[in-house]
């Protein structure tokens, strides 16, 4: 799979996508980043790539024509036809399911956002969908594509170990959230790892892993909860933790 990442700040991009299990993954040529700096596609001599909004404010707004020429280049340097995305929080918000649906792309041209943000003419004439990590306040969109690189990157096969990616399988399979994690020591003064995680009953363990990963998940996410599609097990699982509190 190729990215594209249009930004200001190509060696943010850079640097994210070489680390980890991205970077492992480009090295093995499962995924290609390449930034793209609008300031080197800019005319003139100030290269300019922002200007005043028209009907005033504060800030500045990304020009149309540095963005242009940026995605002339992108689109001139490799056929694939691409998905332009451009990081926005006007966007649709980022789900796995939605990560699922781009990793399946060829080609993604990932578009970031500075200043206030960019050209409306640039956005309605060249970008396919919009996507939103998140409803704060950043600086840039640049966070939103290491994200996006870094979760397609993770779902394209092979990326993973088979370990890690029966991990993902489950967690994405119906969205529960993780259960937690024990490592030595056995005991430390700040607690004891719970006894069945030593017992080596794997059948207890995997039942008490699940019990745990739905109580956390109706307790702190009740939304992925209500969405979640329980199977009996599960709901046996949830009225033996429900009975053992009550009684
Ligand atoms: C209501 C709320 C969401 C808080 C809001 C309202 C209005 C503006 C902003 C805001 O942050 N504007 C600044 C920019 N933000 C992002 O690019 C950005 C922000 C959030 C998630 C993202 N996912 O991808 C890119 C994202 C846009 C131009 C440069 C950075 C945020």
């Amino acid at each position: 799979m190729r990215i594209d990442v249009i930004t200001l700040f190509p060696d943010f991009i850079a640097q994210s996508a070489g680390l980890g299990v991205v970077g492992r993954a480009a090295e093995r040529g499962l995924v290609e980043v390449q930034g793209w700096n609008p300031r080197d596609y800019a005319a003139g001599n100030y290269r300019r790539v922002d200007d005043r909004p028209f009907g005033g404010g504060p800030g500045m707004v990304m020009l149309i024509e540095p963005l242009l020429a940026t995605l002339a280049a992108v689109k001139a340097a490799d056929p694939t036809p691409a998905r332009v995305i451009y990081l926005s929080p006007q966007g649709a918000p980022l789900t796995q399911a939605k990560v699922r649906e781009l990793a399946g792309q060829p080609r993604l041209v990932l578009l970031c956002g500075r200043y206030e943000g960019i050209d409306e003419r640039f956005l309605s004439a060249n970008v396919d969908e919009e996507i939103s990590i998140g409803d704060y306040i950043l600086s840039g969109g640049e966070l939103g594509a290491a994200v996006i690189i870094d979760a397609v990157t993770r779902v394209q096969d092979g990326a993973l170990g088979d370990a890690l990616s029966a991990v993902q399988d489950s967690f994405e399979g119906d969205g529960m959230l993780d259960c937690p994690h024990y490592s030595q020591p056995a005991s430390h003064v700040l607690g004891e790892v719970p006894e069945v995680l030593r017992s080596g009953n794997h059948a207890a363990i995997a039942a008490w892993r699940r019990q745990q990963s739905l109580l956390r998940t109706r307790a702190r996410r009740p939304d992925l909860f209500d969405e979640a599609a329980l199977s009996k097990a599960d709901r046996k699982l949830l009225q033996q933790a429900d009975g053992s509190k009550n009684r």
